[in-house]
């Protein structure tokens, strides 16, 4: 059975892990406003855990196409409350940012790896600071942010760009000082990708391979699949797309690749221990 790479400062269970998604945001696609307030989204990220999440992904700048960027004061007050108390809790915790400054305050607060979906190219300090801060670095393939995301998305072939555009963000992130053991990868469904980019790279995502490092998987409740699933041109509401974000973890798991972010963490994380058991031995 192929092995799951560890990643410094993180669980390693040994098994395809669990990112579960706490976005602290008005506006996020799949959720947003449901966790805005402090004390539901410390209750959610319990919720999450006892459900059996890894790690958790608190967040406080939604990402979807179109969003306009919270001010930094925002993104630092939606977080910071919701990261110290997960992490007094004894949760592991990182933080979905694009900011070099709430990556700090985060680690201060105790989070354990920085989810840039920029990987980098957002925040001109971002890569000096994750590599000052030592934590782990979730490198995300990202072309701009959410208002021009969808001019971006022009390929000739999806897979070796992304593939080649990653490891010009990766190899920017080792000559800032990250160490190669803590970095993530993830091909980053929905940013800069049609519906048709994504499926290519998910018929393919073995080719990530190819960049020697862990991947991560995030495509939960995407606008993709609430298009797969449309009923005519009604897209299938994004929290009635678990089921579907479930049959791509099972892909993930059967691929043994690193991890998924969810935002339901137990049907993902059942999947997973099936998938398991099929591959232990006779
Ligand atoms: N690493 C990573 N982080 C992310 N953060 C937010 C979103 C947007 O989705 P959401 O608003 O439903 O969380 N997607 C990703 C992703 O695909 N990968």
């Amino acid at each position: 059975m192929k092995e799951i790479p560890v990643v410094t400062g993180l669980p390693a269970p040994g098994r395809t892990l669990v990112m579960g998604v706490v976005n602290v945001t008005p506006d996020s696609f799949s959720d947003g406003g449901e966790w805005l307030d402090p004390d539901d989204a410390v209750r959610h990220g319990h919720d999450l855990i006892a459900e059996g999440a890894d790690v958790i992904d608190v967040g406080g700048e939604s990402t979807r196409p179109g969003a306009t960027r919270p001010d930094l004061e925002t993104e630092l007050r939606r977080v910071l409350p919701v990261i110290t108390e997960l992490t007094r809790a004894g949760a592991v915790v990182s933080v979905d940012t694009m900011r070099s400054e709430v990556a700090t305050a985060a680690v201060e607060a105790g989070a354990k790896m920085i989810n840039d979906v920029s990987g980098g190219r957002a925040d001109p300090a971002m890569l000096s600071t994750v590599a000052e801060l030592e934590v782990a670095y979730l490198c995300m393939h990202w072309r701009g942010h959410s208002e021009d995301m969808f001019s971006q998305a022009v390929y000739d072939d999806v897979v070796t760009e992304v593939i080649t555009e990653l490891r010009v963000q990766l190899d920017q992130a080792v000559a800032a000082g990250i160490a190669p053991d803590r970095l993530v990868v993830d091909p980053g469904f929905g940013f800069a990708k049609t519906a048709d980019h994504n499926w290519e790279l998910l018929r393919r995502i073995d080719e990530l391979a190819v960049l020697g490092l862990p991947v991560l998987l995030g495509v939960s409740r995407k606008r993709f699949l609430s298009r797969l699933l449309a009923d005519g041109d009604r897209l299938r509401p994004a929290r009635q797309c678990d089921d579907a974000s479930m049959a791509l973890t099972v892909v993930a798991a059967q691929h043994r690749l690193w991890g998924v972010r969810v935002h339901a963490v137990r049907p993902n994380r059942d999947a997973i221990a099936v998938i398991d058991q099929l591959a232990q031995p006779g």
